[in-house]
Protein backbone atom coordinates (compact mmCIF):
# COMPACT_ATOMS: atom_id res chain seq x y z
CA UNK A 1 0.00 0.00 0.00
CA UNK A 2 1.40 3.32 -0.66
CA UNK A 3 1.83 5.94 2.12
CA UNK A 4 3.41 8.76 0.18
CA UNK A 5 2.59 9.65 -4.15
CA UNK A 6 5.60 11.80 -5.58
CA UNK A 7 3.91 12.16 -9.07
CA UNK A 8 6.17 13.42 -11.88
CA UNK A 9 8.24 16.65 -9.29
CA UNK A 10 9.80 19.57 -10.90
CA UNK A 11 11.95 21.81 -9.22
CA UNK A 12 13.75 24.12 -10.67
CA UNK A 13 16.90 26.76 -9.59
CA UNK A 14 16.99 29.58 -12.30
CA UNK A 15 18.05 27.66 -14.96
CA UNK A 16 19.42 24.36 -13.32
CA UNK A 17 16.28 21.38 -13.28
CA UNK A 18 17.41 19.75 -10.19
CA UNK A 19 14.54 17.73 -9.67
CA UNK A 20 13.15 16.69 -13.16
CA UNK A 21 9.56 14.99 -13.17
CA UNK A 22 10.56 12.51 -10.58
CA UNK A 23 7.48 9.46 -9.81
CA UNK A 24 7.81 6.97 -7.11
CA UNK A 25 5.21 5.69 -4.70
CA UNK A 26 7.04 5.04 -0.80
CA UNK A 27 5.28 1.64 0.25
CA UNK A 28 3.39 1.94 3.84
CA UNK A 29 5.73 0.08 6.20
CA UNK A 30 8.69 -0.34 4.85
CA UNK A 31 12.45 1.19 4.21
CA UNK A 32 13.10 3.01 1.28
CA UNK A 33 15.98 4.74 0.14
CA UNK A 34 16.30 7.72 -2.66
CA UNK A 35 20.90 7.48 -3.68
CA UNK A 36 22.29 8.77 -6.54
CA UNK A 37 25.98 10.69 -6.92
CA UNK A 38 26.32 14.48 -5.38
CA UNK A 39 24.27 16.81 -7.19
CA UNK A 40 21.57 13.86 -8.23
CA UNK A 41 18.44 16.02 -6.38
CA UNK A 42 18.23 13.79 -3.80
CA UNK A 43 17.93 16.79 -0.97
CA UNK A 44 16.12 18.61 -3.27
CA UNK A 45 13.82 16.42 -3.55
CA UNK A 46 13.14 15.48 0.52
CA UNK A 47 13.20 18.86 0.85
CA UNK A 48 9.79 18.85 -1.41
CA UNK A 49 8.12 16.39 0.48
CA UNK A 50 8.88 18.18 3.79
CA UNK A 51 7.39 21.69 2.29
CA UNK A 52 10.54 23.52 2.32
CA UNK A 53 10.58 23.73 -1.62
CA UNK A 54 7.32 23.83 -3.57
CA UNK A 55 7.20 21.36 -6.72
CA UNK A 56 7.20 23.68 -9.71
CA UNK A 57 5.52 21.17 -11.26
CA UNK A 58 4.42 17.79 -9.90
CA UNK A 59 2.09 16.69 -6.85
CA UNK A 60 2.51 15.03 -3.95
CA UNK A 61 0.45 12.95 -2.06
CA UNK A 62 0.36 11.55 1.49
CA UNK A 63 -2.55 9.13 2.63
CA UNK A 64 -4.21 10.41 -0.94
CA UNK A 65 -4.26 14.00 0.01
CA UNK A 66 -2.05 16.87 -1.75
CA UNK A 67 0.54 18.03 0.83
CA UNK A 68 2.05 20.56 -1.81
CA UNK A 69 2.15 24.13 -0.40
CA UNK A 70 1.22 23.14 3.10
CA UNK A 71 3.53 24.71 5.30
CA UNK A 72 6.78 22.47 6.94
CA UNK A 73 5.41 22.43 10.23
CA UNK A 74 1.66 21.78 9.10
CA UNK A 75 3.31 18.92 6.93
CA UNK A 76 4.71 17.57 10.23
CA UNK A 77 1.67 17.50 11.94
CA UNK A 78 0.00 15.76 9.38
CA UNK A 79 2.95 12.86 9.78
CA UNK A 80 6.27 13.46 8.12
CA UNK A 81 8.84 13.73 10.04
CA UNK A 82 12.90 14.47 9.37
CA UNK A 83 16.69 14.57 10.24
CA UNK A 84 18.98 16.72 8.56
CA UNK A 85 22.23 15.99 6.70
CA UNK A 86 23.78 18.68 9.03
CA UNK A 87 22.60 18.20 12.28
CA UNK A 88 20.17 20.16 13.47
CA UNK A 89 20.16 20.05 17.39
CA UNK A 90 19.41 23.00 19.99
CA UNK A 91 23.10 22.37 21.22
CA UNK A 92 22.48 24.46 24.71
CA UNK A 93 19.44 22.90 25.53
CA UNK A 94 19.56 19.71 27.03
CA UNK A 95 19.44 16.22 25.54
CA UNK A 96 15.99 15.92 27.23
CA UNK A 97 14.62 19.33 26.07
CA UNK A 98 15.90 18.62 22.15
CA UNK A 99 13.18 15.91 21.97
CA UNK A 100 10.50 17.49 24.10
CA UNK A 101 11.11 20.25 21.42
CA UNK A 102 10.44 17.80 19.00
CA UNK A 103 6.23 17.06 20.69
CA UNK A 104 4.99 20.91 20.61
CA UNK A 105 3.29 20.02 17.52
CA UNK A 106 1.00 17.50 19.97
CA UNK A 107 0.63 19.65 22.99
CA UNK A 108 -2.74 21.80 23.59
CA UNK A 109 -0.97 25.16 23.39
CA UNK A 110 1.11 25.04 20.45
CA UNK A 111 4.84 25.89 19.95
CA UNK A 112 4.17 29.81 20.17
CA UNK A 113 2.18 29.66 23.52
CA UNK A 114 4.41 27.45 24.75
CA UNK A 115 7.39 29.75 24.33
CA UNK A 116 5.28 32.82 26.16
CA UNK A 117 5.17 30.12 29.02
CA UNK A 118 1.64 29.98 29.46
CA UNK A 119 -0.25 26.33 28.27
CA UNK A 120 0.31 22.85 29.32
CA UNK A 121 -0.76 21.59 32.28
CA UNK A 122 1.53 20.26 34.63
CA UNK A 123 0.12 17.04 34.10
CA UNK A 124 0.95 17.27 30.54
CA UNK A 125 4.30 18.73 30.83
CA UNK A 126 5.05 15.08 32.86
CA UNK A 127 3.27 13.10 30.13
CA UNK A 128 5.85 15.03 27.64
CA UNK A 129 8.91 14.05 29.55
CA UNK A 130 7.96 10.66 30.50
CA UNK A 131 7.24 10.14 26.40
CA UNK A 132 10.85 12.10 25.39
CA UNK A 133 12.24 9.41 28.22
CA UNK A 134 11.07 6.53 26.57
CA UNK A 135 12.48 7.83 23.36
CA UNK A 136 15.87 8.78 24.99
CA UNK A 137 15.81 5.02 26.14
CA UNK A 138 14.53 3.56 22.91
CA UNK A 139 17.89 5.51 20.99
CA UNK A 140 19.85 4.55 23.89
CA UNK A 141 20.55 7.87 25.06
CA UNK A 142 18.41 8.11 28.56
CA UNK A 143 21.70 8.44 30.55
CA UNK A 144 22.57 11.95 28.89
CA UNK A 145 19.11 13.21 29.51
CA UNK A 146 20.30 16.13 31.08
CA UNK A 147 23.38 16.77 29.23
CA UNK A 148 23.76 19.47 26.80
CA UNK A 149 23.20 18.26 23.44
CA UNK A 150 26.03 19.68 21.90
CA UNK A 151 28.38 17.72 24.30
CA UNK A 152 27.24 14.81 22.88
CA UNK A 153 29.19 12.43 20.37
CA UNK A 154 28.81 12.85 16.32
CA UNK A 155 26.79 9.29 16.34
CA UNK A 156 24.70 10.28 19.53
CA UNK A 157 23.65 13.63 18.24
CA UNK A 158 22.56 11.57 14.92
CA UNK A 159 20.38 9.75 17.36
CA UNK A 160 19.05 12.61 19.61
CA UNK A 161 17.82 14.27 15.89
CA UNK A 162 15.91 10.49 15.15
CA UNK A 163 14.21 10.74 18.45
CA UNK A 164 13.40 14.40 18.42
CA UNK A 165 11.68 13.23 14.72
CA UNK A 166 9.73 10.18 16.36
CA UNK A 167 8.66 12.69 19.19
CA UNK A 168 6.23 14.22 16.80
CA UNK A 169 5.05 10.66 16.43
CA UNK A 170 5.23 10.22 12.69
CA UNK A 171 3.71 8.37 9.82
CA UNK A 172 6.64 8.75 7.43
CA UNK A 173 10.50 9.44 8.78
CA UNK A 174 13.06 11.09 6.22
CA UNK A 175 16.91 10.57 7.40
CA UNK A 176 18.98 12.61 5.54
CA UNK A 177 22.44 10.91 5.89
CA UNK A 178 21.97 9.55 8.93
CA UNK A 179 25.21 7.68 8.87
CA UNK A 180 27.16 10.64 7.28
CA UNK A 181 30.19 11.10 9.82
CA UNK A 182 29.95 7.91 12.09
CA UNK A 183 32.24 5.18 12.34
CA UNK A 184 31.67 1.84 11.68
CA UNK A 185 30.31 0.71 15.18
CA UNK A 186 27.84 3.85 15.35
CA UNK A 187 27.11 2.74 11.25
CA UNK A 188 26.10 -0.74 13.04
CA UNK A 189 24.02 0.61 16.13
CA UNK A 190 22.00 2.84 13.90
CA UNK A 191 21.37 0.22 11.27
CA UNK A 192 19.82 -1.83 14.15
CA UNK A 193 18.30 1.24 15.10
CA UNK A 194 16.65 2.19 11.93
CA UNK A 195 15.48 -1.86 11.68
CA UNK A 196 13.67 -1.68 14.86
CA UNK A 197 11.67 1.48 14.81
CA UNK A 198 10.26 0.08 11.14
CA UNK A 199 9.43 -3.04 12.99
CA UNK A 200 8.32 -2.17 16.16
CA UNK A 201 6.94 1.52 15.82
CA UNK A 202 5.06 0.56 12.07
CA UNK A 203 7.01 3.87 10.60
CA UNK A 204 7.50 4.08 7.11
CA UNK A 205 10.80 5.44 6.85
CA UNK A 206 12.58 7.25 3.57
CA UNK A 207 16.33 7.48 3.05
CA UNK A 208 18.90 9.54 1.50
CA UNK A 209 22.30 7.94 2.04
CA UNK A 210 25.72 7.33 0.84
CA UNK A 211 26.68 4.05 2.68
CA UNK A 212 25.53 1.41 0.08
CA UNK A 213 26.32 -1.36 2.95
CA UNK A 214 23.91 0.48 4.74
CA UNK A 215 21.08 1.65 1.89
CA UNK A 216 21.67 -2.51 0.56
CA UNK A 217 20.96 -4.15 3.90
CA UNK A 218 18.34 -2.14 5.16
CA UNK A 219 16.22 -0.93 2.14
CA UNK A 220 13.32 -2.49 0.77
CA UNK A 221 13.01 -0.39 -2.53
CA UNK A 222 15.33 2.15 -4.01
CA UNK A 223 15.03 4.67 -5.92
CA UNK A 224 18.05 5.83 -7.71
CA UNK A 225 18.52 9.49 -9.18
CA UNK A 226 21.17 11.42 -11.44
CA UNK A 227 21.13 14.58 -12.33
CA UNK A 228 17.69 15.34 -11.16
CA UNK A 229 15.73 11.98 -12.91
CA UNK A 230 15.09 8.89 -12.10
CA UNK A 231 17.39 6.11 -13.32
CA UNK A 232 15.72 3.15 -12.05
CA UNK A 233 13.96 1.55 -9.05
CA UNK A 234 13.73 -1.43 -7.34
CA UNK A 235 15.06 -3.95 -4.88
CA UNK A 236 18.48 -3.63 -3.55
CA UNK A 237 19.09 -6.64 -5.75
CA UNK A 238 17.76 -5.16 -9.09
CA UNK A 239 19.45 -1.49 -8.24
CA UNK A 240 22.37 -2.96 -7.71
CA UNK A 241 22.11 -4.84 -11.20
CA UNK A 242 21.50 -1.91 -13.26
CA UNK A 243 23.73 -0.95 -15.34
CA UNK A 244 22.08 2.91 -15.67
CA UNK A 245 23.23 2.64 -11.88
CA UNK A 246 26.42 1.56 -12.63
CA UNK A 247 27.57 3.63 -14.72
CA UNK A 248 25.90 6.95 -13.10
CA UNK A 249 28.29 5.83 -9.83
CA UNK A 250 31.09 5.05 -11.86
CA UNK A 251 31.26 5.86 -15.35
CA UNK A 252 30.92 3.90 -18.65
CA UNK A 253 34.21 2.23 -17.96
CA UNK A 254 33.12 0.56 -14.94
CA UNK A 255 30.29 -1.32 -17.28
CA UNK A 256 33.62 -3.38 -18.23
CA UNK A 257 34.92 -4.53 -15.24
CA UNK A 258 33.29 -6.05 -12.36
CA UNK A 259 31.54 -3.48 -9.55
CA UNK A 260 30.59 -3.57 -6.51
CA UNK A 261 28.18 -1.19 -4.67
N1 LIG B 1 18.74 26.38 -3.13
C1 LIG B 1 19.38 26.08 -4.26
N2 LIG B 1 19.68 27.03 -5.17
C2 LIG B 1 20.31 26.73 -6.32
N3 LIG B 1 20.72 25.48 -6.66
C3 LIG B 1 20.45 24.50 -5.79
C4 LIG B 1 19.78 24.74 -4.55
N4 LIG B 1 19.68 23.56 -3.88
C5 LIG B 1 20.25 22.63 -4.67
N5 LIG B 1 20.71 23.19 -5.81
C6 LIG B 1 21.35 22.49 -6.92
O1 LIG B 1 20.48 21.45 -7.31
C7 LIG B 1 21.21 20.27 -7.64
C8 LIG B 1 20.76 19.13 -6.76
O2 LIG B 1 21.19 19.38 -5.43
P1 LIG B 1 20.82 18.46 -4.19
O3 LIG B 1 21.44 19.09 -3.00
O4 LIG B 1 19.37 18.22 -4.17
O5 LIG B 1 21.59 17.13 -4.57
P2 LIG B 1 21.95 15.88 -3.65
O6 LIG B 1 21.67 14.67 -4.47
O7 LIG B 1 21.25 15.99 -2.35
O8 LIG B 1 23.52 16.04 -3.46
P3 LIG B 1 24.50 15.57 -2.26
O9 LIG B 1 24.55 14.08 -2.30
O10 LIG B 1 25.79 16.20 -2.64
O11 LIG B 1 23.91 16.10 -0.98
C9 LIG B 1 22.69 20.61 -7.48
O12 LIG B 1 23.21 20.98 -8.73
C10 LIG B 1 22.66 21.80 -6.53
O13 LIG B 1 23.77 22.64 -6.73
Amino acid sequence: MTILRVKHVVKRFGGLIAVNGVQFDFQKGKISAVIGPNGAGKTTFFNMITGIYTPDEGEIELEGKSIVNVKPDRITGKGIARTFQNIRLFGNMTVIENVMVGMHIHLRGGIVSTLLGFTKTRLEEQQAMDQAYRLLQYVGLASYLNENANSLSYGAQRRLEIARALAAKPKVLLLDEPAAGMNPSETKDLTELIRRIQREMDISIILIEHDMKLVMELSDHILVLDHGEKIAEGSPHEVRANPRVIEAYLGKSALTEEVKL
